[in-house]
């Protein structure tokens, strides 16, 4: 690439910054340009409201952070907006069409695919058979197809390649044939990604990408979620890591007993004071529950 041509491209990261530069840092703002929509979302557990969300705009194209203390709603809410779960009330929308009732495999068909944790069961099958699992619900699956082998095989078989170049991509191509289990804990996280990838997503929503991430893997998997967004995608994601969610988010939204709280860039999220009670209300919430049990 040529200097002048360095000079005059605009990454998607100067796009999206640009994009959500004039946005008022408040809770449930406007964007300019939202893939997700929520509105008047509510999923209560007995008495527990775990989530109460008036609204909420997703930027498209940026990369948005959801964080917050633990049991502030993040999963929750994750689970309402891909179908895992059903909320008392409430309506959402993607890319202008309603959410609201749908399945997880009527999202994931939408092009807004969540990734998952490696569970006990997908620890037991191949690297390879996890990645053609996270390509379900693509028209080889379909009933008709399914009938007629050529189509099916024909299918498979492309299915099988965009695989192998997905793990290509994610260092996770000479592993194809071991044991998902078989993987560390920053190679799960990047096959959870590189499985999402097969349902050629528009929104990637990714649960804890660091969580058990070896620091040697670290940078590897923001450069991969930063390619995401250079690809046009749009990626929410739940993290705990502030280095991370500093690091990568153009926007953060952070959630306190079930509500939108704060949101903005980063920089100016970490310092509102909201935020800051919202943490700190929870590591001295756990001082008195240590200095409780240190009195019994
Ligand atoms: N299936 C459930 N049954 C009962 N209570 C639940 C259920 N799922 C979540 N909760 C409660 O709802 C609240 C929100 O939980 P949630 O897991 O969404 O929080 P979170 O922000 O994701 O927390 P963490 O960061 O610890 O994962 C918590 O009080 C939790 O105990």
């Amino acid at each position: 690439m040529s200097g002048d041509e360095t000079a005059t491209t605009t990454t998607a990261k100067q796009r999206a910054t640009a994009a959500l530069a004039g946005i008022d840092p408040q809770p449930g703002v406007a964007k300019s340009d939202p893939i997700l929509v929520v509105d008047q979302v509510t999923r209560t557990f007995g008495g527990l409201k775990a989530v109460d969300v008036s609204h909420l705009e997703v930027q498209r194209g940026a990369i948005t952070a959801l964080i917050g203390p633990n049991g502030a709603g993040k999963t929750t809410l994750f689970n309402l907006l891909t179908g895992f779960d059903r909320p008392d009330s409430g309506t959402w929308s993607f890319e202008g069409n309603s959410l609201a009732g749908r399945r997880a495999h009527q999202v994931a068909r939408r092009g807004m695919i969540r990734t998952f944790q490696l569970t006990k069961a997908l620890s037991r099958m191949t690297v390879m058979d996890n990645m053609l699992l996270g390509a379900m619900g693509q028209s080889g699956e379909s009933f008709w197809r399914g009938l007629i082998p050529p189509l099916w095989e024909r299918q498979e078989s492309a299915n099988r390649t965009r695989a192998m170049d997905l793990l290509t991509r994610f260092k996770l191509d000479k592993k194809a044939d071991e044991f998902a289990g078989s993987l560390s804990g920053g190679q799960r996280k990047l096959l959870e990604m590189a499985r999402a990838l097969m349902a050629h997503p528009t929104m990637v929503m990714l649960d804890e990408p660091m969580a058990g991430v070896n620091p040697a893997l670290t940078q590897s998997l923001l450069g991969h979620v930063k390619e995401l967004r250079e690809e046009g995608m749009t990626v929410l994601f739940v993290e705990h890591d502030m280095d991370m969610v500093h690091d990568i988010s153009d926007w953060v939204v952070v959630m306190g007993q079930g509500q939108v709280i704060a949101e903005g860039p980063p920089d100016s999220v970490m310092a509102d004071s909201r935020v800051i009670d919202a943490y700190l209300g929870q590591q001295h919430d756990g001082a008195e529950t240590a200095a409780t049990e240190d009195d019994a």
